[in-house]
């Protein structure tokens, strides 16, 4: 007999006694000495509490409704802090500020004890993340699946200008918002061999056998929507030895030995590999990647059992799989063994339930991100799941592929799910598009791209199996939670509906004429200033003016998105200070947050060589504070909730073609950061948005580079056809900034030797330009603000409820499920 739900009221007392009873009880600290930390977890287990009721009631009403459900399989979650995020979400922020404030606690000094839950490396870890929040305000039945890492992204620190890396140890001083289910463990198996045997009725079966055990323990987090019941769950899988301790080696004397299993297994779940769109290609993430989709798979076919008496073919109106890259792909031949296998059905059954279940994400275009395993190691780590691969490929070349090309090889070269070319590997992308009956990219250029270039066959192929669907942000943390000042300026204007409804606040469009409403929105956006310049002077010694037009880049460190072309520009500004200083420039303070994958060689010497320029610029007398550099370390979401309300301008200057989409410049745009950015990704659309008069677009277009390249680029052409270039190039490889001209040799390589492969010198003179319109709009603070409202008030299309209520409709076919009080 389910016990009523006690009623924990949401009041300021009744919050008062919980996060009391939490101290005493949880933690068994004193009140009047318990420490942050523990004021910290104490409040966030009061309002867990709240929440998990709702949880539990969503799951139930999801069962006995036997609505179908979406699992969202993705190695990465980048969630930031929760306590805050729940609090406004779940309508308690007042009342908990409140009920603290009369204990005597600051809200605002315990939210700063809670570490980021930094599972995730970018824009495709912070994309689940905000999808999830989506997922649970638009009431869609869901679960999100991923790794319980012990390690997230490491933490940045500059010593000497240069990155170091340092473990990130998130759950050191506790985690209260996870909860340990031990009775859904999983166990999965591992490496070993197939024999071929027979079942009762003589048919052909595939046993895998002398596999080695890991375990998976599941941890839940509630994912609290805005302004609604539903609480979806975040479930993480950590990796356990399925024997902590071997006696037998132990009696034999060797103790190390004995738990040397239990060591291996948890490594599988340490740490998050921190490369953002490049591939590891090693075992270890291989296995991560198998171990969470088949704890996940096993849990998704638990529930479908208990849950319901329908044959495998209702499988797919039941589980609608989402893959967040191709880091989950090995699902599609994981289902398959359960199917065929485990469960006996037929082949082509087995197949058709697959391709109705999975749907693929894919988030980029670069080769080196495409993941691709050789042959050898996935026969060694996966026997059986290469043979089903093996048998998918046959039928699909045989099949489809002979149908529409008989007899064309080059055609089964190029959709082979095998690379045979330089070894042989299994390519994850092609198998991804297979194995789902809907593949989209996440812009609407990028998707063009994927179908003109990428997946070029398999479009003509398949066509109507691709789509697009334009990423999204969460208007919850990046407007409601990270600026309540503008949020709440927001509201008092056009009302609350736009927090549901991100198209109501063009709304807003016409205060962009309105002195007044302009004054108050410049206003939240100088106090944010002041609050960043605290935060510069604390952590980089550097003294910024608030006044000065902050020009923001915070994205991953890669070539890609030519923060070193971001250089070029301020190395030439500083020369025209040098060369000018009486010349009428606006102050700028140039504002970097970004981490590089741990061997990226080159990224690293463009992060030395910003943090070199700083130390000079910031301290030559002859500048001033006409030109500031700095260089926030260790940038994660909850620095980026500091960053952007404060930016003025959003650097968003990739080579087009490379950057999928971008999510970063939607968070700014959002918060009144105008953007200057290349055609690339979600930059088109936020052009289209909000008007080519309201963004500063520079650069070469997609075909444009296209053609450069087919034509044949040389970046000396540039370097020896613009002095100030060349100077600038010269200027940096020098020992002026570092007093050894050797440091950034490596920059200057891949500048002019090694053919500037991103072509920063192709788009240097049209980003100065751009630049310079941009100083020079600046200085018309009427005309700049009205650009600010406008850009606020006509990105409402890039929320991500719009994104998952499009996905909903065009992928996964769920109905929205609304969950009573
Ligand atoms: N991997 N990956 N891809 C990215 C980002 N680096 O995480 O996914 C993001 C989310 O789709 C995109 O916005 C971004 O352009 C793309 O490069």
């Amino acid at each position: 007999m389910t016990p009523a739900p006690c009623d924990l009221g949401n009041s300021k007392d009744s919050l008062k006694n919980s996060i009391i009873n939490h101290l005493r009880f949880t933690l068994g600290a004193y009140v009047e000495s318990a420490s942050k930390n523990d004021w910290w977890v104490a409040t966030c287990l009061a309002i867990r509490d709240r929440v998990m009721d709702h949880a539990t009631k969503s799951r139930t009403l999801h069962r006995q409704s036997g609505v179908r459900r979406v699992h969202y399989l993705s190695l990465e979650y980048l969630m930031g802090r929760l306590l805050e995020n729940n609090l406004r979400n779940s309508g308690l922020y007042e009342s908990t500020k409140a009920a603290l404030g009369e204990m005597g606690k600051d809200l605002d000094a315990l939210l700063d004890c809670e570490p980021d839950m930094g599972l995730g490396n970018g824009g495709l870890g912070r994309l689940a993340a905000c999808f999830m929040d989506s997922l649970s305000t638009v009431n869609l039945p869901a679960i999100g699946y991923g790794i319980h890492y012990e390690f997230g992204l490491f933490r940045q620190e500059f010593v000497n200008g240069k990155q170091v890396e340092h473990p990130d140890a998130w759950m050191r001083d506790g985690s209260p918002w996870k909860i340990a289910r031990p009775s859904y463990r999983q166990t999965v198996q591992l490496y070993g061999r197939v024999v071929q045997k027979f079942d009762d009725c003589g048919h052909p079966r595939s046993e895998w056998v002398e596999t080695k055990a890991l375990l998976g323990l599941p941890w839940d987090i509630p994912i609290v929507g805005y302004d609604s019941h539903t609480v979806n769950v975040l479930r993480l899988w950590q990796a356990q030895a399925d024997e902590d301790f071997n006696f037998q080696v132990f009696n034999e004397g060797s103790y190390v030995e004995a738990l040397r299993d239990k060591a291996i297994a948890e490594t599988v779940s340490k740490v998050l590999y921190p490369n953002d769109s490049t591939e590891s290609g090693k075992e270890l993430r291989l296995v991560q990647q198998y171990f969470f989709v088949a704890c996940s798979l096993a849990d998704i076919v638990r529930r479908f059992k208990v849950g319901y008496t329908l044959p495998w073919s209702e499988f797919p109106s039941k589980a609608a799989i989402q893959l967040n890259d191709t880091h989950p792909a090995v699902a599609i031949p994981e289902l398959m063994r359960i199917l065929v296998d485990l469960e006996g059905l037929p082949w082509n059954e087995a197949w058709k339930i697959c391709q109705e279940t999975f749907a693929y994400t894919n988030h980029t275009l670069l080769p080196e991100a495409l993941e691709m395993w050789s042959v050898s190691l996935f026969e060694r780590v996966l026997p059986r799941h290469l043979q089903i691969i093996y048998q998918i490929n046959q039928l699909f070349l045989e099949g489809d592929v002979e149908a529409k090309w008989p007899g064309d090889s080059e055609k089964k070269r190029s959709l082979s799910l095998i690379e045979e070319r330089g070894g042989k590997y299994v390519r994850m992308a092609n198998l991804s598009v297979l194995g789902s009956h809907a593949t989209n990219g996440v812009a609407a250029l990028h998707t063009r791209l994927l179908c003109e270039r990428l997946f070029a066959d398999f479009y003509a192929l398949y066509p109507d199996r691709f789509l697009n669907l334009t990423n999204g942000i969460t208007f919850r943390r990046w407007l409601d939670v990270c600026n309540p000042q503008l949020s709440a300026l927001i509201t008092e204007t056009i009302g609350e509906s736009w927090k549901k409804n991100a198209d109501l606040l063009r709304n807003l469009d016409p205060h962009a004429d309105d002195p007044a409403f302009r004054a108050r929105y410049a206003k939240i956006k100088r106090d944010h200033k002041v609050v960043l310049a605290k935060i510069i002077e604390d952590e980089c010694g550097v003294t910024v003016s608030p006044d000065a037009l902050f020009d923001v880049q915070i994205k991953r460190l890669h070539e890609y998105k030519r923060q070193h072309l971001n250089l070029l520009n301020i190395v030439t500004l500083y020369r025209e200070i040098l060369d000018n200083p009486n010349a009428d420039f606006h102050p700028r303070v140039f504002i970097f947050g970004a981490k590089a994958a741990p061997g990226y060689f080159l990224a690293k010497n463009i992060i030395h060589a910003i943090n070199a320029v700083a130390a000079k610029v910031n301290n030559d007398p002859r500048v001033g504070d006409k030109l500031k550099v700095v260089f926030l370390p260790n940038y994660r979401v909850s620095l980026a909730e500091k960053i952007i309300p404060a930016s003025d301008l959003s650097e968003q200057i990739s080579t087009a073609g490379k950057e999928a989409s971008g999510t970063g410049n939607m968070k700014l745009a959002l918060n009144g950061s105008l953007t200057i950015g290349t055609l690339d990704g979600a930059n088109v659309e936020i052009e289209e948005e909000v008007g080519s008069e309201n963004i500063f677009i520079f650069g070469l277009t997609v075909e444009e580079v296209t053609e450069l390249r087919a034509k044949g680029y040389n970046p000396w052409d540039y370097y020896w056809a613009n002095e100030k270039l060349r100077n600038t190039i010269d200027w940096i490889s020098s020992d002026y900034f570092t007093g050894n001209a050797e440091e950034f040799q490596p920059l200057r390589r891949s500048l002019l030797d090694h053919g500037d492969p991103y072509l920063c010198l192709a788009d240097y003179q049209s980003y100065v330009d751009a630049q310079a319109k941009v100083d020079a709009t600046y200085k018309d603070q009427d005309k700049w603000v009205k650009m600010a409202i406008l850009n606020t008030a006509r990105v409402g299309k890039f929320s991500s409820d719009r994104t998952i209520l499009q996905y909903a409709e065009k992928v996964w076919n769920l109905p929205q499920v609304p969950i009573g009080e």
